[in-house]
C-alpha cells in the first residue's frame, strides 16, 4: 500500500482531512461490498498516516467470491482504510486495540451505547477500540446507517468498525461481547414462549463466542430475559469461564440509588453499597438493608421503613414498565448509560468499601443462593475485568424472603430452558407469570 507522510502530523487534522475527502471513497466501497479488502496489520507508534490521494489508499484485492457477502462481517466505509498509525505523541501512549462486539447493534440501546464507547468514555482516552456490530437480515441496512453515523463522528479512538449478520464472523477475537439484541414479548406471548424464542438466539451466540471469541471475553447480556439468556449463553460456551458472563442489573441499581436519594433529599452520588439481588424482573430485590446514604445505613436516614419495603421496592421493580407507558418504548439511553457503568466498574478499581451489582454465575456464592444460576449480587473489582463477591453482607427476614422469591423464579426459568442449556427436558412450571420490568 502506498502511504504518504503528511507534512502536518496533527492527528485531529488528519482525521478530519481524511473524512471530508473520503466520502466518495466510502461510497465507492459501499457499492463494492463484494470486494474483500486485505487489512494490513494494525500498527502503533509509526509516523505515517493515511493520505487522501486515491493511490494512497490500499487497492482492493481481487474479489473473493467464495463466501456469501451477507454472512461475512465486513469493515465499513472509512474504517476499511488501512494505514499506519499516526505518530502523534498522544498515540504513542495508546494501549493495544480492543475488540468489542455488540449484538442488536441497530436497536435503540445500541444507538446510544456505541457512541459512548467510541468516545472513550468507558475505556479512557488512551484505549483505541474496534466495534464489531451484529445485526440480522432485517436490520442490515439500518446497521449501515449506524456505521455511517459512526464514520461521521470522527472519533479518534474508533479504529475499526465492521458489520455482519453471522455471529461466528462478528465475534471473532471479541474481548467484550455486549449482547443486546433480543425479541420483545409480543401480545399474547407466554413468558415460556419468550424464554424459548430468545433462548435460541443465546444458544447460537454462546456457541459462536465459544468458537471464535477471545478465551477471556467478558460478556454482558442485556437482551431480556437477561439472567436466563446469560445462563443459556454460558452453558453453550464451555471453553469460556462462566465467571465472565454477566446479565445487566446496573440499570436497576442506578434507578434504586436515584429513588433513595430523592427520598433522603441528597444528591445521588451520596448513595452507595446498592445491591440488586436476583432476577431482572419484577421479583428483583433492591437491598435497602445494606445500602448507605452519606455512609450511614439507609434505614437510619430514611425512617419510613414501610415506604422502603413497599413503595420504594415496587417502584424499582416496575420502573421500566412505567417508563414504557410514558415514552411508548423501553429505556434506551439510561440502559446504555448503565451498560457503560457496568463496564467501567469492571475496568476500574471499586472505591474502598463500596460495591456494584451485576447478575453473575452462582458458583460457590457465600449467600446460600442456589448454585448454577445467573443471579444479581454485590461485586467488587480490582479493575482487571474480573470481580469478586462481597462477603460482609447483612440479611434479615424481609431480605431473605424476597431473595428466595426471585431465586424460585430463576430456578423455574432454568427448568423451562433445560433443552437449551444441555440439562435435559424442559419443564415450564413458572410459579406465576412474573414480568420483565418493561412488561408491567
Ligand atoms: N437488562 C436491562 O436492564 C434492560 C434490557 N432491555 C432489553 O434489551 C433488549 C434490546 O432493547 P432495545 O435496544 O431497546 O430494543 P430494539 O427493539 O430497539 O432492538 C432490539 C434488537 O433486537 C434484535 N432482534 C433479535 N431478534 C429479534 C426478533 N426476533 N424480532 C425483533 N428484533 C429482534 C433486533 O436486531 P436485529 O434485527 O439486528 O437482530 C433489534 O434491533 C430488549 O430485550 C430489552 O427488553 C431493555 C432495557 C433494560
Ligand atoms: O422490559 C424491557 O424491555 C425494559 C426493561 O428491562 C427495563 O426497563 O428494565
Amino acid at each position: 500500500m502506498a502511504v504518504t507522510e503528511l507534512s502536518t502530523p496533527s492527528y485531529t487534522k488528519t482525521r478530519l482531512f481524511q473524512s471530508s475527502q473520503l466520502s466518495c471513497l466510502s461510497t465507492h466501497l459501499h457499492s463494492h461490498r463484494r470486494l474483500t479488502f486485505r487489512p494490513l496489520p494494525h500498527t502503533r507508534n509509526s509516523r505515517i498516516c493515511c493520505s487522501v490521494a486515491p493511490k494512497q489508499v490500499q487497492a482492493p484485492a481481487a474479489p473473493e467470491q467464495t463466501q456469501d457477502p451477507k454472512s461475512k462481517a465486513e469493515c465499513f466505509g472509512v474504517f476499511c482504510l488501512t494505514y499506519d498509525l499516526i505518530a502523534e505523541e498522544e498515540t504513542k501512549s495508546w494501549k493495544k486495540l480492543i475488540n468489542i462486539a455488540v449484538s442488536g447493534a441497530a436497536g435503540m440501546i445500541s444507538n446510544h451505547l456505541l457512541f459512548k464507547l467510541a468516545s472513550g468514555e468507558v475505556f479512557g482516552p488512551d484505549q483505541p477500540i474496534a466495534l464489531k456490530l451484529l445485526g440480522s437480515e432485517r436490520s442490515l441496512q439500518a446497521l449501515e446507517g449506524v456505521a455511517m453515523e459512526l464514520e461521521d463522528s470522527l472519533f479518534p479512538l474508533l479504529r475499526e468498525v465492521s458489520i455482519g449478520i453471522d455471529p461466528y464472523e462478528v465475534f471473532q477475537d471479541a474481548e467484550w461481547a455486549l449482547l443486546i439484541g433480543a425479541k420483545p414479548r409480543g401480545p399474547g406471548m407466554e413468558r415460556a414462549g419468550l424464554l424459548d424464542l430468545n433462548g435460541q438466539i443465546f444458544v447460537e451466540q454462546g456457541k459462536a463466542l465459544n468458537a471464535v471469541a477471545s478465551r477471556n471475553v467478558k460478556v454482558i447480556v442485556v437482551g431480556n430475559p437477561c439472567n436466563t439468556n446469560a445462563l443459556i449463553c454460558l452453558k453453550n460456551a464451555p471453553n469460556i469461564p462462566a465467571k465472565n458472563f454477566h446479565a445487566l442489573t446496573r440499570l436497576d441499581e442506578n434507578r434504586a440509588k436515584c429513588q433513595l436519594a430523592l427520598k433522603a433529599g441528597v444528591f445521588y452520588d451520596k448513595v452507595s453499597n446498592m445491591t440488586i439481588w436476583g432476577n431482572h424482573s419484577t421479583t428483583q430485590v433492591p437491598d435497602f438493608l445494606n445500602a448507605r446514604i452519606n455512609g450511614l445505613p439507609v434505614k437510619e436516614v430514611i425512617k419510613d421503613h414501610k415506604w422502603l419495603e413497599e413503595e420504594f421496592t415496587e417502584s424499582i421493580q416496575k420502573r421500566g414498565g412505567v417508563l414504557i407507558k410514558k415514552w411508548g418504548r423501553s429505556s434506551a439511553a439510561s440502559t446504555a448509560v448503565s451498560i457503560a457503568d457496568a463496564m467501567k466498574s469492571l475496568v476500574t478499581p471499586t472505591p474502598e468499601g463500596d460495591w456494584f451489582s451485576s447478575a453473575v454465575y452462582t458458583n460457590g456464592n457465600p449467600y446460600g443462593i442456589a448454585e448454577d444460576l445467573v443471579f444479581s449480587m454485590p461485586c467488587r473489582s480490582k479493575g482487571d475485568g474480573d470481580y469478586e463477591l462481597v462477603k460482609d453482607i447483612q440479611f434479615d427476614d424481609y431480605l431473605r424472603k424476597r431473595i428466595t422469591k426471585s431465586e424460585a423464579e430463576l430456578l423455574a426459568e432454568k427448568r423451562c430452558v433445560a433443552h437449551l442449556t444441555g440439562q435435559g427436558i424442559a419443564v415450564c412450571d413458572l410459579p406465576e407469570d412474573t414480568m420483565l420490568p418493561g412488561e408491567m
